[in-house]
């Protein structure tokens, strides 16, 4: 056994075969620093990881059995090279590996964002990687940006120190870091390939930004269902899918370049994707004129809506009477009486926030049948920004005039289902700068499902609540899910 030196905070480590010298230190990790390392031997630079303590008995078996498996997955184009290793008995543990550029990490903190073409690469390239160790029988983990190198712009997967053989079950506290682990795991369950999935989707949800092209969002929230079997299976079925969302973005992509028909007069600007982590745009400012009511078709199905709702509630009156609110003319700033099958505390003025009690959800049983929905802040409605669109559909506020795409439901399994038979859906994992909402198709998933608080919270998504996020201006004013924090911008009604 050779002794190498690595000057820095690791002195003298005892190497193996192959002696290096440190060229700085790229990173730590909990137990371990890696270093930008150059080998003497054969003059080649590496990183070059050394553990700080020695390992236990525990520890060096599982050391053994990740270089094991490390050096099995290392022909894969996505998981980082494995080079040389050792874990001498009277010394540190070390594994030199390929050097890589960065890590996704710091990547998705640095700007210009993700192009849309870079960040389906990177997703591709995670999953390939990670599909690589399911064929393999095993499981990553601990998949998140941090332990995703970039390599000449290609995502590698690193840091196999925790990944299992599939079908081990002596697996006891759950591994993985916070924010990427499954939910189930927290619950005692075991990890397997779907577990993986759940935290490769967490990752995506960064690389792609709060604004993922359609079939990809619809992806990624599936692959964070709460209940593992509505994931995709494993890595591989989940890229499949990945691939054939990406083929049909490109598709529409190149739709959208080709020249249109002039969008209708009477229509808002439809919104316009502009970047992976771009914060979506609001529209041009839209005229508001009594003949700007929408389609009579649009009506009926807005109707129909309140007919299935109303039924689901046994109130015929209801239905009479939304009837008639109707025929008094859609368009017309005349306001719709309340009428709610629940608590009276969602309706009136604003609650001063001094007298607003603790957030607790509204009974989910309670069928809350209802009209427009209203920012107690800023006095203004809820309303859709353009056509329905099978790219999602922003929403945003706009003066309370009881048009169609104003009109929303809080249905009695907690959707809030709004113009077109849509529903009201978080748009991405939950973010520093808030997470934007929209409309799209009617599905069971968390990111649709919303409860109406005592204290007139809209709380969905991950617990966030809905909030507006600055004054009202010539161009309606953008709402978007924060942390709930009792600020009057979160109180809301429907009416
Ligand atoms: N092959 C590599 N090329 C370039 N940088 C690397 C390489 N391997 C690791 N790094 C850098 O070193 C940092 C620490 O890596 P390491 O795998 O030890 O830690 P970790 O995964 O963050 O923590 P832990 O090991 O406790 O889970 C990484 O975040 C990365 O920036």
């Amino acid at each position: 056994m050779t002794e190498g030196a690595i000057p820095g905070q690791d002195r003298h480590v005892p190497l193996g075969p192959a002696n290096f010298v440190s060229l700085g230190v790229l990173g730590r990790g909990s137990s371990s620093v890696v270093h930008r390392a150059k080998s003497t031997t054969f003059d080649d630079v590496v990183a070059l990881k050394v553990w700080q303590r020695s390992l236990t008995e525990d520890e060096h078996i599982r050391f053994r059995q990740e270089c094991s498996l490390h050096r099995r997955l290392s022909g894969h184009p996505n998981i980082v090279r494995f080079l040389w290793a050792d874990a001498p008995a009277d010394g540190s543990a070390w594994i030199a590996t390929e050097l890589c550029d960065e890590s996704l990490d710091n990547r998705l903190h640095r700007c210009p964002p993700l192009s849309r073409e870079d960040a389906f690469e990177l997703a591709e390239d995670v999953l390939s990687g990670l599909a690589e160790i399911h064929r393999q029988g095993h499981i990553h983990r601990d998949i998140k940006p941090g332990n995703i190198l970039l390599r000449q712009g290609r995502a590698v997967l690193c840091d196999m120190g925790i990944a299992k053989p599939v079908d081990r079950h002596t697996l006891n506290a759950p591994a993985g870091s916070p924010g990427y682990l499954a939910p189930e795991l927290g619950r005692g369950r075991q990890p397997d390939t779907r577990s993986d999935v759940y935290s490769a989707a967490v990752t995506l949800y960064g690389i792609f930004g709060e604004n993922p092209p359609d079939g990809v969002e619809r992806l990624l929230t599936r692959a964070t269902s709460s209940e593992p079997a509505d994931r995709p299976a494993d890595a591989s079925a989940f890229l499949d899918r990945l691939q054939a969302a990406r083929a049909t973005y490109t598709a529409s992509a190149a739709a959208e370049t080709a020249p249109r028909p002039a969008e209708r007069g009477n229509r808002r600007a439809k919104q316009t994707e502009v970047g992976p982590s771009a914060t979506a745009p609001l529209t041009k400012p839209r005229e508001r004129r009594p003949g700007d009511s929408s389609p009579p078709r649009s009506v009926r199905r807005a109707l129909m809506t309140l007919a299935v709702i109303a039924a689901a509630a046994g109130s015929t009156a209801f239905l009479e009477s939304r009837l008639g609110n109707h025929n008094a003319g859609a368009g017309a700033s005349t306001k719709s009486p309340t009428i709610h099958a629940g608590s009276a505390a969602h309706s009136g003025s604003p609650v001063p926030s001094t007298t607003r009690k603790a957030t607790t959800p509204a009974s989910s049983a309670t069928a809350t049948v209802t009209s427009q929905l209203q920012s107690l802040y800023a006095s203004k409605c809820m309303t859709v920004l353009g056509p329905s669109s099978d790219t999602g559909t922003g929403v945003q506020l706009w003066d309370c005039i009881n048009v169609p795409e104003e009109r929303w439901v809080l249905t009695g399994d907690g959707h809030i289902k709004g113009f077109a038979d849509k529903c009201l859906e978080v748009r991405g994992p939950r973010a520093a700068g808030g997470t934007p909402v929209q409309l799209w198709s009617c599905a069971d998933t968390p990111a649709q499902r919303w409860s109406l608080t005592s204290d007139s919270r809209l709380v969905g998504y991950k617990g966030m609540c809905l909030d507006v996020r600055g004054p009202a201006t010539a161009n309606g004013t953008p709402i978007q899910m924060q942390t709930c924090s009792g600020v009057p911008q979160q109180a809301w009604r429907f009416f």
